[in-house]
């Protein structure tokens, strides 16, 4: 991908250095100053990580395009409003935030049209800045059984471990054994250590003792697993709570994000049940998983819109390294790829 940059670098240091440069043999790059073409390189660099994210959604969101190809088969350069409308429904995105989102639109919209409107009901979630992250960075994942918490704790281990960095996990579901068991499993596969107790002992110790654990051996990242169900709402709620309470003691500002995981294939019910959680103890950002198995992919416009909170990652299946940073632009345009001619672009 760099070989354009690196071929004119090479030209550059074989011609002689005494000899006068003839303007017709270097074309303009030649002159280019060095921080320019680095600056270029940075930008295909990152236009290469979108192009890379795009192909990841596109995989992922196969049986959600393979819906949304029901209602307009071929690609075209302007498509109708009423098409839009339906393949919108078919994927999963409420009425209320589809109207919200073609509100005024011509009968006949553009890609670059659809695109503003649909990269827009993102835009509301906070930015979250993660340059200057605090050591150890204490993350708590929250969400209900089943839902794909434990295999995206691992999938975040594994991206931290590949980052460059220490991890550390708390076995924070100390209900079910099955639940400690599991993470172990995955601690033992990535060879991260892990915080446990036993099945029914105190979860918010477990919490105190991963950071602990992280700060005395100077651990970058922390992240904890709660309980999706416990005998009572309340009983959860309280649970939470006490987890929330004591990562703080345990420092200062911990946890700094609290992430809901959210099963992709539940499409919009998924949301009754973030607001549940966020009411709880607060939501910092969301993971969405088992976007590969599902044609509810629509379903994320909604989660971040009506919530109000960023999609951080989105799962694409069960391996460690099945987990993608979101980002809006790639998501609206892997969408858009699928229905529009290219050249609308
Ligand atoms: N296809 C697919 N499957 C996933 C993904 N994430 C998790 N799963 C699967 O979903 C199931 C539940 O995942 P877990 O990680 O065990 O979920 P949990 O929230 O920890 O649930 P409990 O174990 O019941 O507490 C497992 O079979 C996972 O392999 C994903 O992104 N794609």
């Amino acid at each position: 991908m760099f070989s354009f940059f690196k071929k004119k670098k090479e030209e550059k240091e074989e011609l002689p250095k005494e000899e006068p440069l003839e303007s017709s043999s270097l074309n303009d790059d030649s002159y280019a100053n060095p921080v320019e073409i680095k600056e270029q390189e940075i930008q295909i660099e990152q236009n290469s990580v979108e192009e890379e994210k795009k192909g990841f959604f596109s995989r992922a969101l196969e049986k959600t395009f393979a819906t949304i190809k029901t209602v307009v088969p071929l690609k075209q350069e302007k498509i109708s409003f009423d098409d839009i409308e339906e393949l919108l429904i078919e994927a999963d995105m409420e009425y209320e935030i589809i109207e919200k989102a073609m509100n005024g639109l011509p009968s006949e919209i553009t890609r670059k049209q659809l695109r503003h409107r649909l990269v827009m009901l993102f835009e509301h979630a906070p930015d979250v800045d993660l340059s200057n992250l605090p050591k150890p960075f204490v993350r708590l994942i929250i969400g209900v059984n089943g839902a794909g918490k434990t295999t995206t704790i691992a999938k975040l281990a594994n991206k931290s471990k590949k980052d460059g960095k220490s991890v550390i996990l708390g076995a924070g579901d100390t209900f079910r054994a099955a639940a400690i068991e599991q993470l172990s499993t995955w601690a033992n596969k990535l060879d991260v250590p892990i915080i446990k107790t036993k099945q029914g002992h105190d979860a918010s110790a477990v919490a105190y003792d991963t950071i602990s654990a992280a700060i005395a051996r100077n651990i970058d990242n922390v992240i904890i697993d709660t309980a999706g169900r416990l005998q009572t709402q309340t009983n959860l709620n309280n649970e939470l709570k006490k987890i929330v309470k004591v990562c703080s003691k345990a420092m200062e500002n911990a946890p700094h994000q609290k992430l809901m995981i959210l099963d992709g294939t539940q499409g919009n019910s998924a949301i009754a049940q973030a607001k549940a959680f966020h009411e709880m103890v607060g939501i910092d950002g969301i993971i969405v998983t088992k976007l590969d198995g599902t044609a509810k992919g629509g379903a994320l416009f909604s989660i971040s819109n009506q919530l109000e909170l960023p999609i951080f990652y989105v799962g694409i299946g069960e391996k460690q390294d099945d987990l993608i940073e979101f980002s809006p632009e790639s998501f609206v345009d892997s969408l858009l790829d699928e229905i529009y001619t290219p050249e609308e672009k």
